[in-house]
């Protein structure tokens, strides 16, 4: 396997000395790219183009064609995991994902199995297997799932949802049928994240979009303690180097003690965060990851720029940070606003790291 060239994103993650303060962007490969939109209509839809290796593969490294980014990220979908269950993910134009099995009984859940990340989810390890080689070294390649709570959500509700309404009834009427289910899918996603290392992913992070939907205790209850059942079930060496894990839960800025006692290496942090208070509370223990507002990248570039600055001044001297987006890049950013995000971020970096 050939030697890595950048690591810095991994040195960071680990607390290790760098350069520059590294930086790629969540939903780095995406439609606000022209050549993935592109790549996308050579595939059909979405799904066709995650089960395509060589496709995923493309459109995992365009981003990095045209950005001098740190690490590359796998081209996939948290949703996999639950397809791979037999729910049906189905992606409706305009509205998101669905599923045309949704798990909202205890039957449901009862009936499902845990799939075997080699077999029905061997098309992920192909991509991850290909992209690896074709980085050839570049940058590290970033393996990840969603967070059992987060699978769960579209799982029950059957799609995208705003109130949560029907996981929540399940999470405070039926307690013991939404634990059996998180159970089962913290059990696959431990499988599926080994796989991908073994495969040749350099990182893992792990997705809790919606653990801010819910309430202080149930939080510990229905999501973070799968996160650390997970944390604790992962291989965390491979070509003899440490695989460090992010773990991020949105709308988690409350609870970034609580997340950084599960062992895990890293935090990702949303913008809703000040990045010096929270280096405060737990930069002791883990890496931060984050923290700029997506829609930043609509205003002009000097007040980019600017933010940049703000929060590489916030963060302070030293190693321990990944700088990144606080979530997905919208599709509407115009590519030149990106790549004069990355610019400032390595151009104004060096001055923390003498
Ligand atoms: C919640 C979630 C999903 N998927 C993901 C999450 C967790 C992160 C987050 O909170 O955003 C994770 C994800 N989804 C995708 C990646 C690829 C890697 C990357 O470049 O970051 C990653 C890491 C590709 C994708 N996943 C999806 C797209 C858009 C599909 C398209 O090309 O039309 C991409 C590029 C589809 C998807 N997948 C999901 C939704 C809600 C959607 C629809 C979004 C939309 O329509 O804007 C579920």
């Amino acid at each position: 396997m050939a030697e890595l060239k950048n690591d810095r994103y991994l040195r960071a993650l680990l607390k290790e000395p760098v350069d520059v303060t590294p930086v790629w962007m969540m939903r780095q490969a995406g439609r606000y790219l022209p050549e993935y939109k592109a790549t996308r209509a050579q595939a059909g839809d979405f799904m066709s183009l995650c089960k395509n290796h060589e496709l995923a593969c493309e459109v995992t490294l365009q981003p990095l064609r045209r950005y001098d980014l740190d690490a590359a990220i796998l081209f996939s979908d948290i949703l996999t995991v639950p397809d791979a269950m037999g729910l049906g993910l189905y992606f409706e134009a305009g509205e998101g994902p669905r599923f045309e099995r949704p798990t909202d009984t205890i039957d449901a859940i009862k009936k499902l199995s845990i799939p075997d990340p080699e077999d029905e989810l061997g098309y992920v390890m192909k991509a991850v297997s290909t992209i690896r080689r074709e980085l050839n070294g570049a940058v590290p390649l970033i393996g990840f799932s969603g967070s059992p709570w987060t699978l769960a959500t579209y799982m029950v509700e059957g799609g995208s949802s705003k109130t949560f309404e029907k996981i929540k009834k399940m999470a405070y009427a039926e307690p013991m049928a939404l634990h059996m289910l998180l159970d089962k899918l913290a059990d696959s996603v431990i499988l599926y994240l080994n796989a991908q290392v073994a495969n040749g992913a350099q990182s893992l992070m792990i997705f809790d979009s919606w653990g801010g939907a819910l309430s202080h205790s149930a939080y510990r209850e229905f999501s973070l303690r799968y996160m650390q059942k997970i944390v604790d079930g992962l291989t965390r060496f491979a070509d003899g180097r440490k695989v460090p894990v992010t773990l991020f839960t949105k709308g988690g800025g409350l609870w970034l003690e609580a997340m950084a006692e599960t062992g895990c290496d890293a935090l990702g942090l949303d913008w809703t965060v000040d990045i010096a208070d929270a280096r405060r509370r737990v930069g002791h223990r883990v890496a931060l990851q984050g923290n700029m507002d997506p829609s930043m990248l609509y205003a002009p570039i000097p007040r980019i720029e600017e933010e940049v600055g703000h929060i590489l001044a916030g963060y302070g001297e030293g190693t321990g940070h990944v700088f990144n987006l606080g979530h997905g890049i919208h599709q509407h950013v115009d590519p030149e606003h990106a790549g004069a995000f990355i610019k400032a971020v390595h151009a104004q970096s060096k001055q923390y790291h003498k």
